[in-house]
């Protein structure tokens, strides 16, 4: 939950970071702890509450970047500088939480997908997945999806693991990266199609396979069986082509991960508007008991505000002495 003004800070003070965040991410998957559960995050103050609130692990929505920093749809605007940025600032906000982040067709060919694969490592992402729509791709619970053919999509593919190689090579754990195997195929080439390209980039050494906009909860299970055991994911968009499942109940389908990319999207577009709303229609905006007592400080706080001021003090910054 959001930290009180009287909380001990945290960040420097929980001790060495003793392994990446890929190498948590891996424990988590090789554990017997259950389902991920992962909100979508997509941007510093969602990534915030979502840490506060105790999740072990998030997911940066490619749609919630777009939205949010482009005031775009989810239809392949956002390029790989836009994504990588977003993605490296919430990863820095908690090193121990690992950060699952979206990296849609790879922005290109091979090359650029090994371009991709090596910033999202540098960025401190632990997991990416990569799709086989078209550059011009769009959200996966949108009708009209294009694919790119088999061949090209398992040649990202090798092209993010043969990246990965590389940067395992010079830097060991450091440069490890969960490779998550997207397909979009469901939708146009039908079940047998989608499964056939999830089990052929598992192959070249996709770590976990997301199969799009399944559509029963029966290809949910068949799909965690039939891949077994690599572990699957379900991407839960409220409204969209998959029916809905919370995290008991897709751990009970077989699945290992859970994302919920538009959380907290959701939630703050209705309270934005409202307030927009509120705003325009009164001219003025009700203030709560919170925000009288607290002020400004309430929201500074629930984005590390305690954890600034005592790291600037123990590097000898006199700035804040007198409280803020
Ligand atoms: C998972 C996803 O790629 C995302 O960008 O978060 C989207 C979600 C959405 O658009 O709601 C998707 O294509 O499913």
């Amino acid at each position: 939950m959001t930290p009180s003004l009287d909380d001990l800070p945290h960040g420097y003070s929980v001790g060495p970071v003793h392994r990446t965040p890929a190498t948590r991410l891996r424990e988590m998957l090789n554990s017997n702890d259950g389902i991920v559960t992962c909100p979508g995050v997509y941007d510093g103050l969602t990534a915030r509450i979502a840490l506060n609130a105790g999740f072990k692990c998030l997911y940066m929505t490619g749609a919630g970047t777009a939205i949010s920093r482009l005031g775009m749809p989810d239809l392949g605007i956002t390029t790989l500088q836009d994504m990588v940025t977003n993605a490296g600032m919430i990863a820095s906000l908690d090193w121990t939480v690992p950060l699952i982040a979206d990296a849609d067709t790879g922005y290109g060919g091979p090359l650029m997908v090994a371009r991709t694969v090596e910033a999202y490592i540098s960025a401190g992402v632990a997991a990416l997945h990569l799709e086989d729509q078209v550059v011009n791709k769009r959200c996966g619970h949108l009708l009209g999806k294009e694919l790119v053919d088999e061949a090209a999509y398992l040649s990202r593919i090798r092209a993010a693991v043969l990246a990965r190689e590389r940067m395992r090579a010079a830097m060991g754990d450091a440069g490890d990266i969960v490779l998550i195997a997207r397909t979009d195929a469901l939708q146009s080439l039908g079940f047998e199609a989608a499964l056939d390209r999830l089990q052929k980039a598992i192959e070249l050494g996709a770590d976990v396979a997301f199969l799009e906009g399944f559509t029963s909860v029966q290809q949910g299970k068949d799909a965690c069986d039939r891949l077994t055991p690599t572990p699957v994911l379900l991407n839960m968009v409220p409204g969209g082509a998959t029916p809905n499942f919370t995290s008991a109940e897709a751990q009970e389908a077989g699945f290992k991960i859970i994302i919920f990319p538009g959380l907290m999207l959701a939630a703050a577009y209705g309270s934005c508007v409202a307030a927009a709303v509120e705003l325009k229609d009164s001219g003025t905006i009700a203030v709560t008991e919170k925000q009288r007592k607290e002020g400004p400080k309430g929201i500074f706080t629930a984005v590390g505000l305690l954890d600034c001021l005592t790291f600037d003090k123990k590097a000898g910054g006199t700035s804040y002495e007198g409280g803020v």
